[in-house]
């Protein structure tokens, strides 16, 4: 059993030994034990007090101490923007699951880069990645790109961090700090899901305007893992990730040798089951934006780097109301997927659990025909739509795709026709 603290974003102190964690100051001239202090820092040193990120890390050995980094030989799907190989496309696509691996493959190594936004040298935009993996790591892992925010959709994952253990399983979430160093296991043997490393703007909770004090995504319900450390002096490979490219290094033990930390940097989970679903009592479909979880924002307010917006379970009870989502063209883009059940606007198939859609700047999209006819001809009485969740990776920039995904057999190559068969409108005669 793993330990957690809730709570969104909060100071922690914890030791996994007791004792070592230095009172009263951050590194004293002699850390208890012979520990070495370390601070990570999210942000810059200089950035407000309300955005300010840093831990404090007590760890066996400073990490400072590796050999140099080579070129790492595998992932070749693991990409970073921008992405340039490919024109951005206007047109809407949707893609099938991830077939498994036929060989074992690591949760590294499974992952494929599908596309993104801005560029990682500037700090702004996402990279979007699935994986799907059917071996456990028995290496480290680290993007210095940006943060990840890990969606599994098929598998648990037990993830091993420098600041503690967390384990999640489809309908929760993992977000981990750039730069810290984690190892995924697969308790089901195998494992599938979504990724979004933000370049930009940490992740944190929207404002909640004059919805009030509470709801959508409550900051307790996050959760934090308490220090953990493993003393293990068998060699180690660390990979990381560096303005897209690929290195590692090979360590004489374990990099999870964190007996303490403090700070408010930290790899955290959230159950997307305990978000809070605020939607219309009266008429009308209100924009997505009101599911939004997190927010990378940008340096325009309101207009996000990045939201991840889910649509859970929910009653549906408008009156005089198309009900799914409308007819729209969005000046932000839209990457979508699947983690269970199916999506309101897709009634006619196709949008599977371990699938995704892009929509991108300006092109129109939404209800598909059968999810149209269904929903006009809809008695309107109270109906819970249940057992789904669909998300959304919603941007200002477009999504630019890598050539795999352009060219990925999975692409449904006939997505346009779900938007065909529509009668005209019939104007009174004069
Ligand atoms: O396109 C989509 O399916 C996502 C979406 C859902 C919704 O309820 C309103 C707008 C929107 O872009
Ligand atoms: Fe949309």
């Amino acid at each position: 059993m793993n330990g957690y603290i809730p709570g969104f974003g909060n100071h922690v102190a914890t030791e996994a030994v007791s004792g070592a964690l230095p009172v009263g100051r951050n590194s004293p001239q002699k850390v208890p034990f012979g520990l070495y202090a370390e601070q990570l820092s999210g942000t810059a040193f200089t950035a407000p007090r309300a955005e300010n990120k840093r831990s404090w890390l007590y760890r066996l050995r400073p990490t400072a101490s590796h050999p140099a980094f080579t070129p790492y030989p595998g992932a070749a799907h693991l990409k970073t923007a921008p992405f340039a190989a490919v024109p951005p496309s206007p047109n809407r696509l949707r893609w099938d699951p991830l077939p498994w691996p036929g060989a074992a493959v690591d949760w590294i190594d499974g992952l494929i880069t599908y596309g993104g936004t801005g560029d990682v040298a500037e700090q702004t935009g996402v990279g979007i990645h699935l994986y799907a993996a059917t071996a456990d790591m028995d290496r480290a892992f680290f993007s210095a790109d940006g943060e990840m925010l890990i969606v599994p959709q098929e598998g648990a994952l037990a993830i091993v961090t420098e600041l503690g253990r967390i384990d999640v399983a489809p309908l929760q979430i993992a977000v981990i700090p750039r730069g810290v160093r984690f190892r995924v296991a697969l308790p089901d043997g195998r494992a599938r899901g979504y990724v979004l490393e933000n370049y930009g703007a940490l992740l944190r909770l929207p404002d909640l305007g004059p919805i009030g004090a509470n709801g959508l995504a409550n900051p307790r319900d996050f959760e934090t893992p308490l220090a953990w450390f493993e003393d293990l002096d068998t060699p180690c490979d660390v990979v990381q990730k560096f303005q897209g490219g690929l290195w590692q290094t090979r360590l004489e033990h374990s990099p999870f040798d964190v007996v303490a930390w403090h700070g408010n940097l930290a790899p955290y989970r959230y159950d997307l089951r305990r978000f809070n679903t605020i939607n219309t009592v009266s008429f009308d479909h209100p924009d997505p934006s009101i599911f939004t979880v997190l927010t990378s924002p940008s340096d325009t307010p309101g207009t996000a780097n990045c939201d991840f917006v889910i649509f859970p379970p929910r009653w549906m009870v408008a009156e005089d109301t198309f009900r799914p989502p409308w007819f729209h063209r969005n000046v932000m883009s839209e990457f979508m997927g699947l983690i269970a059940g199916a999506y309101d606007a897709k009634e006619g198939g196709g949008f599977v659990p371990g699938g995704a859609s892009l929509h991108n700047q300006m092109n129109g999209h939404g209800p598909d025909q059968a999810s149209y006819e269904k929903a006009v001809a809809a008695d309107l009485k109270p109906h819970k739509i249940d057992g789904t969740m669909a998300f959304m990776f919603e941007t200002r920039h477009v999504v630019r795709l890598t050539q795999w995904a352009a060219a990925a057999p999975t692409m449904q190559l006939d997505y346009d026709d779900v938007w065909t068969g529509f009668t005209k409108a019939q104007l009174p005669q004069s």
